[in-house]
């Protein structure tokens, strides 16, 4: 028996989806395209089994419906699900970034044997689209459900059956509380992004050295700035209460380094650095498998060529596997940091006694 997976929206997120269930067995994809063209790319790209662009077709017999477009879109799509004749059983859930109002309006809702659970993979990109999709977006992320009271166990513990091939470690959570978290680790960041980015951009319109000159401090802190604007005009617009109140308590935050710097308080800044630095290194590290890795070590290196063979020589013929090797900001006649990761602890604790004996100056 093939398990229908339909699949609305298939750009990054979607297409991340689709790329985890398709060529499993018995699982059969199916993409919905509201483009004709766009049809074409998802089949051609080899996201989906099939792709339509028929709202009934894609939805008609599926046991598995994964709402995957903007914020702004996905009442609607609920709506005109609702009327349609679904399959028994069929589980409906989102990749929404935002979890109250879906739920609120799915409970509002006549869904006869179909089930709405609301899913949030905290896992993504600053691309969008189809061609940004990959199978490893949401290795070793979070994916959040939101099961709402009085579903079946059964259809939530199908849903999480099936997301066992996205690799993602499920988290069950209310939807405002998920939407009071989130907004603060991942809708006030992209505003904060966002504004640095403008304010900086004001100044280079009149000194264009403000661009030439911008490195890895304004690069770490900004790349989200240029996220998908439709997909966070929704998110900002729907989880709006939310934003207003972390943006006052934003503003106090500013407004205190404001104070220490009119007081000329170091050690208040000091302070301030110390407590966002010891809180930072106790987040947990084990995040998306594609992006971080799992055990990183830090080297000062001379930057020149054949250094990255050396190393990952010298590793190798000691059997350590090192999973992945970055030069980071490095310039000409100026050390380099040579970033080394590790899938296992024991390999990097291997690599860092090794490198050590070898003269480097090793950070974990
Ligand atoms: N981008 C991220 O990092 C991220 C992470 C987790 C969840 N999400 C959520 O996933 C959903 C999809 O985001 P994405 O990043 O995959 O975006 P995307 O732009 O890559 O994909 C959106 C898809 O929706 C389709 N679509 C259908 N109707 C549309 C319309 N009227 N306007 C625009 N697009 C329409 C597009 O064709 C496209 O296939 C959003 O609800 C977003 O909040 C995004
Ligand atoms: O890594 C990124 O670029 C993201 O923006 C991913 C990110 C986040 O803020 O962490 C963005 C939106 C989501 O809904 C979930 C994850």
């Amino acid at each position: 028996m093939t398990t229908k997976i339909a699949i609305f929206g298939v750009g990054l997120i979607g297409g991340s989806l689709a790329l985890c269930f398709k060529g499993r067995e018995g699982l059969n994809v199916v993409g919905h395209a509201h483009r004709p063209e766009s049809a074409a790319k998802y089949v051609s790209r080899g996201v989906v089994d099939s792709a339509t662009l028929s709202f009934e077709e894609a939805a008609l017999g599926a046991d598995f419906i994964f709402l995957c477009v903007p914020v702004g879109m996905l009442e609607e799509y609920l709506n005109r699900l609702s009327k349609l004749p679904l399959k028994k059983g069929c589980i409906i859930t989102d990749v929404g970034s935002t979890k109250a109002s879906i739920a609120a309006c799915a409970a509002s809702m006549d869904l006869p044997d179909v089930h709405f659970i609301g899913g949030h993979p905290m896992a993504g990109s600053e691309r969008s689209g189809v061609e940004a999709a990959s199978s490893l977006l949401f290795e070793n992320a979070f994916y959040v459900l939101t099961p709402p009271p009085g579903v079946p166990e059964e259809a939530y513990e199908s849903l999480k059956a099936l997301l066992v091939h996205t690799r993602a470690q499920i988290v069950r959570l209310d939807p405002q509380r998920h939407d009071e978290i989130v907004g603060a680790i991942s809708h006030l960041p992209h505003i904060i992004a966002v504004a640095l980015v403008n304010q900086v951009h004001e100044y280079d319109c009149t000194d264009s050295l403000y661009s030439t000159l911008a490195a890895g401090g304004f690069r770490d802190i900004t790349r989200i700035a240029s996220s998908e604007p439709v997909i966070w005009r929704d998110i900002l617009l729907n989880n709006r209460m939310v934003m207003l109140k972390l943006l006052k308590d934003w503003n106090a935050e500013v407004s205190s380094f404001v104070e220490l710097l009119e007081n000329a308080d170091g050690e208040g800044i000091e302070e301030a650095f110390k407590e966002a630095n010891g809180f930072r290194s106790k987040l947990p590290e084990r995040r998306k498998g594609m992006i971080t890795p799992l055990f990183d070590l830090h080297i000062d290196v001379p930057d020149h060529p054949g250094i990255i063979g050396r190393i990952a020589t010298e590793l190798g013929d000691q059997g350590i596997n090192l999973s992945n090797v970055q030069i980071i900001e490095s310039r000409e006649d100026v050390p380099g940091i040579m970033r080394l990761s590790f899938r296992q602890e024991g390999d990097m604790e291997r690599a860092k006694v090794l490198l050590q004996r070898h003269d480097y100056t090793v950070y974990v």
